[in-house]
């Protein structure tokens, strides 16, 4: 009897595991019980060749299984400009792990995982801000040229240069100028260390696939070993939020409410805080959501950008013609020792291709964060319920070979036309699309082109042993630690 009762709950949970709660999804590779499709990611890391082979299998549209929960994944870029471009707002909810951001910021707050009304203020405010930025007096440039500087000189002076983290502190104080009003000099790179080292145990963390799993359910949470891969991320979160209260606290105290500009993105919020009470917009801006809003621009901005310019030289340092290359339109086209500015972008179309061929190629999230579709939706005739997740497979379009024959190939000719100017393809979104793309996309593409120029200006970069090109799943894929060996090119 017992055998038969045993029987029957096997055929009962194969048939809702592999039939019932799939019944209504696109088709898509058959997931595991809680891990989901999460192995077969990690088997091959660091995740595009599972997505790019499910695709070939399924189409451009199907489902994988983050642990338990299904994500219906559009992996080309047609589909994606007839759904998260086309209907923008029906994809612009967001995947929460709601206990997860409750316990780590206080509620619903910030911008990477806030939705409705207070996403929508809080986004409007921060584009605006950082675009404000970069108008009148070019202060966006003005941050990132400080550091510049201060990087220049510093590889000048080394013989072998731990080039990733030196980027990391550069692009760090660009950060922390724009937020705070002050770079990490001397005086303070205990505090960037702190910073640092926090956010690279948050990372690893939460890259964990026993972190995913531990999110689902708060039942699964207290087992060991998922109990343990949850908590690991609370304590580097405390650090990094009591980094940014102190920081709040005492721009508070120096705020000129009275003055119409601002010189930090804290200041700005505060005195738009100020104007919005009393509106209706002003139940959007309280002190977590500050927190919270201050939090993601450290945490998204950081490693992104930093590790994309150290792919960049990697990938040039594999490629000694790419260099001979840049050197030859510098020489060209600055034809001198001066700095490079953004006044000088258009007239470099090869710098350009080879920043957009490394942003291609580094291909930096393998998952994308995925999205919460607001109403009903059909995706290639798949009728989709409001609440279901949708992931931009960002990588996928990156290295569709119609689009960019053979995609691991470093070819930054493929951004050029046949006169040399600059080839621009929608297919290059490594900043995503949609209402939810990265808002820090025109920052980043300021730091990218200035670091890369100059470094290349200023020396021939060349490395004793080349850098390994080995990329491991992660948030945002890293390179391993590699030095480099600069040699001035001007006398
Ligand atoms: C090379 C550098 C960067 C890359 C490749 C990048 C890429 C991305 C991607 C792919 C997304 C997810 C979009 C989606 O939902 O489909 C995103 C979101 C986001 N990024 Fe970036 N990013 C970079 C730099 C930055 C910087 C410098 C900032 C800070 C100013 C930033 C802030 C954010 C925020 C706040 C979000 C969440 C937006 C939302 O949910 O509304 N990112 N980024």
């Amino acid at each position: 009897m017992i055998g038969v009762i045993l029987v029957a709950l096997v055929i009962l949970y194969l048939t809702y595991e592999l039939y019932w709660k799939r019944r209504n999804l696109p088709p898509g590779p058959t997931p595991l019980p809680l891990f989901g499709n999460l192995l077969d990611v990690m088997k091959n890391s660091p995740g595009y060749e599972a997505f790019r082979k499910w695709s070939k299998k399924y189409g451009p549209v199907y489902t994988y299984w983050l642990g338990t929960m299904p994500v219906v994944v559009v992996s080309d870029y047609e589909t994606l400009k007839e759904t998260v471009i086309k209907d923008g707002d029906k994809y612009a909810g967001r995947w929460i792990f709601e206990d997860f951001i409750k316990d780590t910021k206080g509620g619903l707050f910030g911008l990477v995982f806030s939705e409705g009304d207070l996403w929508r203020e809080q986004r409007r405010l921060t584009l605006h801000t950082l675009r404000d930025f970069g108008m009148g007096r070019n202060i966006m440039e003005e941050r990132v040229m400080v550091e510049v500087d201060f990087l220049l000189e510093k590889m000048a002076k080394q013989d072998d240069i731990r080039i990733q983290a030196e980027l990391d502190l550069a692009v760090g104080s660009v950060i922390n100028g724009i937020l705070f009003g002050y770079r990490f000099d001397e005086d303070h790179e205990h505090e960037y260390r702190l910073v640092k080292n926090s956010l690279r145990d948050f990372v690893k963390a939460g890259s964990s696939p026993l972190f995913t799993v531990a999110c689902i359910s708060s039942l699964i949470r207290q087992i060991p070993p998922f109990k343990g891969a949850y908590a690991n991320i609370l304590a580097p979160n405390d650090v990094l939020y009591n980094f940014i209260r102190k920081q709040i606290a005492a721009k508070r105290k120096q705020v000129d409410f009275d003055s119409e500009t601002s010189n930090d993105f804290v200041e700005s919020y505060l005195k738009e805080w100020e104007r919005k009470k009393g509106t209706p917009q002003g139940e959007f801006y309280f002190e977590r959501q500050l927190e919270a809003l201050i939090f993601d621009i450290w945490t998204a901005g950081q490693d992104t950008t930093s590790n994309t310019i150290a792919w960049t030289i990697a990938y040039i340092l594999h490629h000694p013609k790419v260099e001979e290359k840049i050197h030859e339109e510098l020489d060209r086209v600055i034809k001198s020792d001066r700095k490079i500015t953004l006044a000088d972008k258009n007239s470099l179309p090869y710098v350009n291709a080879v920043i957009s061929e490394s942003q291609r190629l580094t291909n930096l999230l393998p998952l994308n964060v995925p999205r919460r579709t607001t109403e009903n939706v059909v995706i290639n005739g798949y009728k989709l319920p409001a609440d279901t997740l949708v992931v931009p497979q960002i990588c996928c379009v990156m290295y569709d070979e119609k689009v960019f024959p053979d995609p691991y190939k470093f070819d930054p000719s493929r951004f050029l036309n046949l006169d040399g100017s600059l080839k621009t393809y929608p297919e290059l979104i490594p900043f995503s699309i949609g209402k939810r793309s990265c808002p820090g996309e025109g920052m980043a593409k300021v730091e990218l082109y200035l670091f890369i120029a100059n470094i290349f200006q200023r020396f021939k970069v060349s490395a004793k042993k080349l850098p390994s090109l080995e990329k491991e799943l992660n948030n945002v894929v890293i390179p391993k630690t590699f030095t480099c060996q600069v040699e001035s090119r001007h006398r």
